[in-house]
C-alpha cells in the first residue's frame, strides 16, 4: 500500500504501477541474492516498529491509501504431494517455479499493512521476504494477532514460489496471494521429515506453550475481541489435546462471534457426542447450538434446541427469549410477515451493519436457466405476482462500509472494472475470506456464481493438506482472482443510516448520506440476489434496510416470466451504457434497443436538449421549445422514455416554483400537465388526468393512476405524486389534491410497506416542510383507515 494526497496523485501510480508491471515482464531472471537471516530480522523488526507507530499515531496528516484489487495474480493448482522440494539459492528472481514447493521457517516479527510481510530462512540459512496477501483473518490484524497467527519460527511450505521486485522498493520478495499457496505445517508433519536447519534447530512454535497457556492466549484475544486470532490460539491448543470440551466451547463461541456457525456447528456436535461433559457444559452446547441453527437460519431447530436448554435449565431467560425470536422468525421466513416500521426504527438507532434481527425471506422466485446473460442463469416467477408483492429479504454473506477518518482515505483500483473503488469494496473481499474458508455451504452457494471475467467456474480443486481443525486451510485450492472476480460482478452497494429510505425534497446529493451524521456507504455479498439479471426497464425494485436487501416487484408478473431489477438508473444511454460496463458491454433490454435504433445522432441531440431543459438558466421559452424538440428525437413505439421524463419533470418544478412565487394558477396548471406527462414517460398509467376540481368526490377513481405498474427505477414517482398534490392544494382543488395524496400514499405502501406508520418516518422531512396542509390530509386518510 502506498500514501497519496491526491486522487490525481494515485491514477499517477496506478498507471506507473501497470508500466513498471508490463516492463517487469520483459525483463531477464537474475539470480537471487544470498541474504542472511539475522540481517533481515532486524529490519523486520524495525519495519514492524514504524508500522505499529503508524497504526496507532494521532497524525493529522490526511493520509490517502492505495491498493489493487484484481490484478494478476497466482494459485498453484497441483497437489501438495506432486511438488518437490526447492532450495532460495536455487531459485532466480522473476522465475515461476511450477512443480516446486519452498520449504521454511519465519524469522523475526510478523507486519501488515495491507499484507503481512514475514521474513523467511529456507534449511540452507538463506533468508527472504514473504508478503502474504488475502489470508484468512489478517485483514485487520496487527501486533499481537499476527503473533499467534505467526508466532516466530513458524514452519511454513510455499507451493510453487515466484521471488519478484516488490513494487516501490529495491528488494525482491515472494509474493502469496492464495490462502492455500501457504500451507502453516504443524509438528510431525511428513513434510519435515529429514529436514535439516543450518541456522539450528529451535522448538516449534506450537509446542513453546502447552494447552493451558494456548488457551491463555485464546482466552485474551476473545477479551479484546480478536475472535479470529482467538480462535487460532484455541485450535492450537486443541491440536496439543482434542478432547479439551472447556476450550473447544470456547472456540465454538469465538466461532459463533465471526459468525462462522458451520465451524461453530462442528465443535459443538464433537462436544455433544461426549460421553463425560461436566456440569453445565452441556446446556451451554446445546444454547450455543441453538445460536448457530439461528445464525445459518434454520429456526425449527434452534426453537428445538432453546427448548431443550429449557428442559434442562427452566431458569434459562436467554433460552426463553430465543425461543420467542424463532417464533418470530419463522413467520417472517415463511409468510414474509415483517414488521418494516421497527426496521426502519432499528436501522434509524445503529449504524452498524446487521441492524435489522429478521429472517431471510424467499417469496415466489426460483432460479431457473436461461438462454443467455451471462451464466445463463435468471430469477422466475413461480405463480403469477401482483405490483408491489415481496419477492426476497435477504441478508449479505459478507459486508463493509467505508470508513473514511479525518486522518486517512482509502481507495482500492480495480483492474477488473477499470475503477477506482471505495474502501468497503475492497474490504467486502477480505472478509470473505475467512468466511470461504470456515463455511462450507455458503463457499458452495459463492461459487457457483457468475463472474464476469471467468464464468462460472463452480468445481473447486480439493486442497489436499486441509485439515478440518485447523483455522486457516481452505479446504480447496483458492484461485483468488476467481473471488475478487465474482466479487466485483455481483457486489451491491448500500447505506447504512435511513437515508436511502428517506424522502426529501430536492436533488439527492450522491456524495453524502443526508441525514444523519451516521450514514456511510457500503458494499455487500448477497447469494440469491446475484441471480437478477438487470433490465434498465425491469419488473422489480431493491432497497435496503442497511445491509439488508429487500425486492418487490414493481409491476404485476406472470407466472414463468423472468424477474429484472436494474443494475444502475442513469436516464441516457450514454450514462447506462458507461455505468453498466462491469457488467456487460451491451444492455438487451427494450429500452437499450430503442435506444441504439434511435442512433448516436438522435441520442446526443436528445442529451443536449435534455441539459438545456435542465439548466435554469435558459428562459423558460426556449425551455419549452426544447421539451417539445426533445419528443420529436423519438420514434412512436418508446413507451417509457427516462430523460424525456426528467425533462418534463424540471420544467415543471420551474413552474411551481413559480406558481408558489407569484401565485399564478395558469404556472401551476401548466406543472400539473407537465408532471403529469412526465409520469407517464415513466410508465406510469395516469388514469385521472382532470384539473378542475370535482364537488363531490366519490366521483373520482379512488386513486388517479393505475396499479399495475410502480415505476420506481427512475426518479421518484411519490415524490411527483406529491408535488401535484401541493399544485392542486394550491389551485383550490382538495379533492383532487387528495387522490394525488393517496397516490403517494399507495406507491410507499408498494414500494416499502408499513402502510401511514412507515409513510410517516419516510416522508417526515417533508411533512416538516408542508407542515399543517400535509398533516390535514394525512390525518383524514388515517381516521377513515381506523
Ligand atoms: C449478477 S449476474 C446475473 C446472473 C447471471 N446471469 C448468472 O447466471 O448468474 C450479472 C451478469 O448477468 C448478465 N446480464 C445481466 N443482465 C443483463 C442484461 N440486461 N444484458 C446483458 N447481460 C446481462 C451479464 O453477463 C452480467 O455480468
Amino acid at each position: 500500500m502506498q500514501r497519496f494526497n491526491s486522487v490525481d496523485d494515485m491514477i499517477a501510480v496506478v498507471k506507473a504501477a501497470k508500466d513498471k508491471a508490463a516492463a517487469e515482464k520483459q525483463m531477464p531472471p537474475v539470480p537471487m541474492p544470498y541474504t542472511p537471516p539475522f540481517l533481515l530480522r532486524m529490519q523486520l523488526e524495525f519495519q514492524r516498529k514504524e508500522l505499529m507507530d503508524e497504526l496507532t499515531s494521532k497524525s493529522h496528516k490526511k493520509n490517502m491509501r492505495l491498493t489493487y484489487i484484481g490484478h494478476e495474480g497466482f494459485y498453484s493448482s497441483t497437489p501438495l504431494q506432486n511438488l518437490k522440494p526447492i532450495l532460495l539459492r536455487e531459485m532466480q528472481i522473476r522465475v515461476r517455479y511450477t512443480g516446486r514447493l519452498l520449504l521454511c521457517r519465519t524469522v523475526g516479527p510478523a507486519s501488515r499493512l495491507v499484507c503481512v510481510t514475514l521474513g523467511v530462512e529456507d534449511p540452507d540459512g538463506w533468508a527472504q521476504v514473504v508478503s502474504i496477501y488475502n489470508f484468512p483473518g489478517t485483514h485487520a490484524a496487527f501486533g499481537d494477532e499476527l503473533d499467534t497467527m505467526f508466532p516466530e519460527n513458524s514452519i511454513i511450505a510455499i507451493r510453487e514460489p515466484m521471488s519478484k521486485m516488490a513494487l516501490g522498493a529495491s528488494h525482491s520478495h515472494i509474493r502469496i496471494d492464495s490462502p492455500s499457496d501457504i500451507v502453516l505445517l504443524k509438528p510431525g508433519d511428513p513434510l519435515l521429515s529429514g529436514v535439516r536447519w543450518a541456522t539450528g534447530v529451535r522448538q516449534h512454535p506450537l509446542l513453546n506453550h502447552a494447552t493451558v497457556g494456548w488457551k491463555e492466549i485464546g482466552d485474551k484475544h476473545f477479551r479484546s475481541q480478536q475472535y479470529f486470532a482467538a480462535v487460532v490460539a484455541y485450535s492450537n491448543a486443541l491440536h496439543l489435546n482434542r478432547e479439551n470440551v472447556t476450550i473447544r466451547l470456547n472456540r465454538s463461541l469465538a466461532r459463533l462471534r465471526l459468525k462462522h456457525y458451520e465451524a461453530s456447528l462442528r465443535d459443538l456436535q464433537t462436544i455433544l457426542s461426549s460421553s463425560c461433559l461436566g456440569d453445565g457444559e452441556e446446556v451451554k452446547a446445546l444454547y450455543r447450538s441453538a445460536q448457530a441453527h439461528y445464525g445459518l437460519e434454520r429456526f425449527a431447530e434452534a426453537k428445538a434446541l432453546y427448548e431443550r436448554c429449557l428442559s434442562l435449565n427452566p431458569s434459562l431467560e436467554e433460552a426463553v427469549a430465543g425461543v420467542s425470536k424463532c417464533t418470530q422468525r419463522l413467520c417472517e421466513q415463511s409468510l414474509g410477515d415483517f414488521d418494516w416500521a421497527s426496521m426502519f426504527d432499528a436501522v434509524s438507532r445503529s449504524a452498524s451493519l446487521g441492524a435489522c434481527e429478521v429472517a431471510d425471506y424467499v417469496g415466489p422466485i426460483k432460479v431457473a436457466p436461461r438462454s443467455s446473460r451471462g451464466g445463463g442463469r435468471g430469477v422466475f416467477a413461480t405463480q403469477d405476482i401482483d405490483a408491489g408483492e415481496l419477492l426476497m429479504v435477504l441478508k449479505p454473506i459478507a459486508a463493509a462500509v467505508d470508513q473514511p477518518t479525518a486522518a486517512s482515505s482509502f481507495w482500492s483500483f480495480n483492474f477488473l472494472t477499470n475503477a477506482m473503488e471505495t474502501q468497503s469494496r475492497y474490504d467486502l473481499i477480505q472478509k470473505l475470506v475467512p468466511m470461504l474458508v470456515a463455511e462450507e455451504s455458503l463457499t458452495r452457494g459463492f461459487f457457483q456464481l457468475y463472474s464476469r471475467n471467468n464464468g462460472v467456474k463452480s468445481e473447486q480443486v480439493t486442497n489436499d493438506h486441509f485439515d478440518v481443525e485447523d483455522s486457516y486451510s481452505p479446504p480447496f485450492l483458492v484461485d483468488f482472482g476467481h473471488i475478487e472476480s465474482i466479487c466485483s460482478t455481483n457486489w451491491f452497494g448500500f447505506r447504512t443510516g435511513t437515508a436511502a429510505l428517506k424522502r426529501k425534497f430536492g436533488p439527492d446529493d450522491d456524495d453524502d448520506g443526508g441525514d444523519s451524521p451516521m450514514t456511510e456507504k457500503g458494499t455487500g455479498l448477497y447469494l440469491l440476489a446475484s441471480y437478477f439479471n438487470h433490465s434498465c426497464i425491469p419488473n422489480a425494485g431493491h432497497q435496503f434496510f442497511s445491509d439488508l436487501m429487500v425486492i418487490r416487484a414493481t409491476q404485476s408478473i406472470k407466472q414463468d416470466e423472468e424477474i429484472t431489477i436494474s443494475y444502475c438508473s442513469h436516464a441516457s444511454y450514454a450514462s447506462r451504457e458507461k455505468n453498466l460496463k462491469p457488467w456487460f458491454d451491451q444492455c438487451d433490454c427494450q429500452l437499450c434497443i430503442d435506444d441504439r435504433l434511435a442512433g448516436s445522432n438522435r441520442r446526443s441531440a436528445r442529451e443536449s436538449l435534455s441539459k438545456a431543459v435542465r439548466n435554469a438558466a435558459t428562459p423558460l421559452p426556449q425551455a419549452r421549445d426544447a421539451l417539445q424538440k426533445m419528443v420529436s428525437t423519438y420514434s412512436s413505439q418508446e413507451r417509457v422514455r427516462p430523460e424525456l421524463s426528467t425533462a418534463y419533470h424540471a420544467f415543471s418544478h420551474r413552474l411551481q416554483q413559480m406558481a408558489h412565487e407569484f401565485v399564478s394558477k395558469a404556472a401551476a396548471t401548466e406543472a400539473i400537465e407537465k408532471e403529469i406527462q412526465s409520469l407517464e414517460w415513466l410508465g406510469v398509467e395516469v388514469t385521472e388526468k382532470g384539473i378542475t376540481e370535482v364537488s363531490d368526490h366519490s366521483h373520482l377513481p379512488t386513486l388517479p393512476i393505475s396499479t399495475r405498474r410502480i415505476p420506481n427505477t427512475f426518479g421518484e414517482p411519490d415524490m411527483q405524486f406529491l408535488m401535484i398534490f401541493g399544485m392542486f392544494v394550491l389551485l383550490g382543488c382538495p379533492n383532487r389534491a387528495m387522490s394525488w395524496f393517496r397516490a403517494a400514499i399507495w406507491m410507499s405502501e408498494k414500494t416499502i410497506g408499513g402502510g401511514i406508520p412507515m409513510f410517516k418516518r419516510t416522508h417526515s422531512d417533508i411533512i416538516r416542510v408542508l407542515g399543517p396542509v400535509l398533516a390535514e390530509f394525512l390525518s383524514k386518510i388515517e381516521s377513515e383507515r381506523a
